[in-house]
């Protein structure tokens, strides 16, 4: 297989105030979520000027992952394209056409199997490569890497930053990793045999907690939910389970949000504000992990993915669950919609 380029696929997000609602009106197309709801959760990227640090985040990964081809002769052409937000994936694709290119990797900004994760993506590939019609470019997307040693590292190095701020007793200490919460029937049918995601998330964080602080208790918890509360979604909830921890006595927490790849919206507001604000009221100690971000070991994991599907090259990997590169078509079915 021959490929001849490369694109980032992410998530996307606002870049100004007016871009706000528009982004969110596509976040839940289809869907059926009521303007109220939206507003609410607008409010959070208010607070943050209208802007969200996701796009610059891509941007700097993007440039980073480009020097790290060429400084390794690889000789592919860099692509950006979103779900949600400019630069929305059918004009990267249209533009990849354009360009002559026939047959692109694409690798998505999450490490996890699921619909959101990871399904949705690959929709989103066929609804741009649609879009554009004939001459549009194949993009295959590369695996899951939640056991990568170039996702594992940073994570570990960022949790022991974080230790080393707290002041409270190691003894009481706890590490809590979060990860986007999502609907428990999504949860159930993720991965050809279900429950991947929440498999793959346990298999991160363990990896992390025995190479960053194999001596603390640590738990794997749920941020971000939305959606209308009858409907069942993964709990606890960080902010519940800080609760709970601080009953049980525990001083400290270092909070690792291994769900995510970048300290985007989510982590800001979710973790910097809210979990933050709940720990200080429970008078616990509170320290967060950074996320890989650009890392130069995540930006040169990027590269190794790529060369697993051009060289044949060795995966590396940590962990034991299993890996594929093309998930079969039935797997990680979209979540029912709303009635509006
Ligand atoms: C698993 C998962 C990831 C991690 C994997 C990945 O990274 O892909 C993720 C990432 C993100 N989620 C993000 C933002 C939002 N997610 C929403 C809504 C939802 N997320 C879901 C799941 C996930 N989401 C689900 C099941 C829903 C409800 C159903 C729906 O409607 O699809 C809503 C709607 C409003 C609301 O109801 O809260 C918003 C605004 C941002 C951008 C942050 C920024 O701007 O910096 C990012 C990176
Ligand atoms: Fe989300």
């Amino acid at each position: 297989m021959v490929y001849d380029a490369f694109v980032l696929l992410s998530f996307g997000g606002p870049e100004k105030p007016d871009d706000v609602m528009p982004f969110l009106r596509n976040v839940v197309r289809g869907r059926g979520v009521p303007d109220e709801r939206l507003a609410e959760v607008a409010e959070h990227y208010y607070h943050f000027g209208g802007v969200s640090p996701i796009n610059q985040q891509n941007r700097d990964l993007l440039a980073a992952v480009t020097s790290d081809f060429a400084a390794n002769g690889i000789d592919l052409p860099t692509y950006w394209g979103n779900r949600n937000w400019q630069p929305m994936l059918e004009d990267t694709v249209a533009q990849m056409r354009d360009d002559g290119v026939k047959h692109a990797l694409g690798f998505a900004t999450s490490a996890y199997g699921g619909y959101s994760s990871c399904k949705q993506y690959w929709e989103d590939i066929a609804d741009a490569r649609a879009k554009v019609g004939p001459g549009a470019p194949v993009i295959s997307k590369i695996r899951q890497f939640w056991d990568h040693p170039g996702f594992i590292d940073p994570n570990v190095d960022a949790v022991r930053a974080a230790l080393a701020t707290l002041s409270g007793r190691r003894e009481t200490t706890r590490l809590v990793f979060t990860a986007h919460s999502i609907p428990v029937t999504m949860a159930e049918t993720a991965g050809p045999t279900g429950g991947r995601y929440t498999a793959q998330l346990n298999e991160t964080a363990r990896l992390v907690h025995e190479r960053a602080a194999a001596d603390l208790p640590w738990d794997l918890v749920w941020q971000s939910r939305s959606g209308p509360p009858q409907v069942p979604w993964l709990e606890p909830d960080i902010n519940d389970h800080l609760e709970s921890l601080a009953e049980q006595g525990v001083t400290d927490v270092v909070v690792s949000p291994v769900g995510f790849v970048s300290d985007h919206l989510e982590v800001l507001w979710d973790l910097d504000n809210e979990a933050a604000e709940t720990a200080q009221k429970l008078g616990l100690g509170y320290a967060r992990a950074a996320t890989p971000n650009t890392d130069p070991r995540f930006v040169a994991m990027v590269r190794e993915l790529v060369q697993e599907r051009t060289d044949r090259a060795p995966l590396r990997r940590l962990g034991t669950l299993p890996v594929w590169d093309d998930c079969p078509v039935n797997c990680c079915p979209p979540p029912r919609r709303r009635g509006a």
